[in-house]
């Protein structure tokens, strides 16, 4: 029997008071439940030499793959130009999720995700981890958007199916590109490529949706607070507004500015658990500004539920202890960035 993600998250339900955001257009000040305490990494800038600047990487580069191995061994993260997406297959996307955004906070509330359920509108799935909340709304879509989209527009979702529909084809082929360059670069088998010895070779797919509103007091609000992405990797589209910063050791939190049809290509949890710790899976954030409203589009990649993770790379120790993808996500759902900790079986 195929699980569906959906399924993974309903053993794992959240307080619905986690998932209802603030109604962030009616605020005019930053409500002391969205302050978060400076650290000192957010008051420092660091100066960024250009070995410390994210590599952005040409698809079309004879180099690609190779250059792609070595920025998920240094960062976890790279930038990707000439990546095929037609430039107003994401252009639509992002149209129709400011469209989607901007309405009125009762009609999105018509989408709400239950408090055992994986779709629709609500805060961050990380949020039960963190004392604050963030300055942040987000609406979660695996497989058809439909059941959530029609509650929102009653009679005419059928525009917004059909564009999220049309990016996830599209993204499922460059993921799949990329799935096959980067098993190549770990040496991994044909069979192996194939998803291994899992009874079904569908991958999992989700796309998140998020908004980060203009805010009062951005320095002391957070949008996106720091997580790994639990995919194989994750490719997202940022609209032209800064924000995401990516942590590396050394440097500290890394701003990853965005660059016209440039697309963001995060190594998750998965992939670090795949290669062996060879790859890293970049803790990321996002910041908020008091100027301009941010949006992403987050597409998650990998493998079926039932695909039994264990190291492929097999010329060393293994570091994680072998675990289904169903299971991995139900500890990283309960410990959020212990989870690697634990699956190592130590
Ligand atoms: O908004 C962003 O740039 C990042 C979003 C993100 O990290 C996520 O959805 O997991
Ligand atoms: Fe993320």
């Amino acid at each position: 029997m195929a699980t569906t993600l959906s399924e993974a998250y309903r053993d794992n339900p959240l307080h619905l008071h986690h998932i209802i955001p603030l109604d962030f257009s009616s605020v005019r000040t930053l409500p002391d439940s969205h302050a978060w305490p400076q650290s000192e990494d957010d008051v420092h800038h660091h100066h960024l030499g250009v070995g410390s600047r994210i590599p952005i990487i040409d698809l079309m580069d004879p180099n690609a793959m190779e250059l792609i191995g070595l920025a998920c061994e240094k960062w976890g993260a790279f930038q990707l130009k000439n990546h095929g997406i037609p430039l107003r297959v994401i252009e639509e996307f992002e149209e129709e999720t400011k469209r989607l955004f901007a309405l009125p906070t009762a009609r999105k509330m018509k989408a709400l995700r239950s408090a055992a359920g994986a779709t629709g509108y609500g805060r961050a799935r990380i949020s039960p981890f963190f004392p604050k909340h963030m300055w942040h709304e987000g609406f979660t879509i695996m497989g058809s958007p439909f059941d959530d989209a029609k509650k929102i527009w009653p009679n005419d979702h059928a525009q917004f199916c059909n564009i999220v529909d049309n990016y996830q084809k599209q993204m499922k082929v460059l993921a799949e590109k990329l799935t096959y360059m980067i098993f190549t670069i770990l040496g991994i088998s044909e069979e192996q490529k194939k998803w291994g010895s899992s009874t079904n070779y569908n991958p999992c797919e989700a796309i998140q949706l998020n908004f980060y509103p203009c805010c009062p007091e951005p320095n002391r609000a957070m949008g996106l607070a720091p997580h790994t992405d639990t995919s194989l990797f994750t490719i997202l589209h940022q609209s032209q507004t800064n924000g995401l910063q990516i942590f590396k050791q050394g440097a500290g939190w890394v701003p990853v500015h965005p660059h016209p049809n440039t697309l963001v290509v995060h190594t998750g949890d998965i992939l670090h658990i795949l290669s062996n710790k060879r790859f890293l899976c970049a803790l990321h954030r996002v910041m908020v500004n008091s100027a301009t409203n941010r949006y992403s589009l987050a597409y998650f990649y990998g493998p079926p539920l039932d695909y039994l993770l264990s190291p492929l790379v097999l010329h060393s120790l293994p570091c994680f202890r072998a675990l289904t993808v169903k299971e991995y996500i139900g500890i990283k759902d309960k410990n959020l960035g212990g989870a690697l900790t634990i699956s190592t079986g130590d």
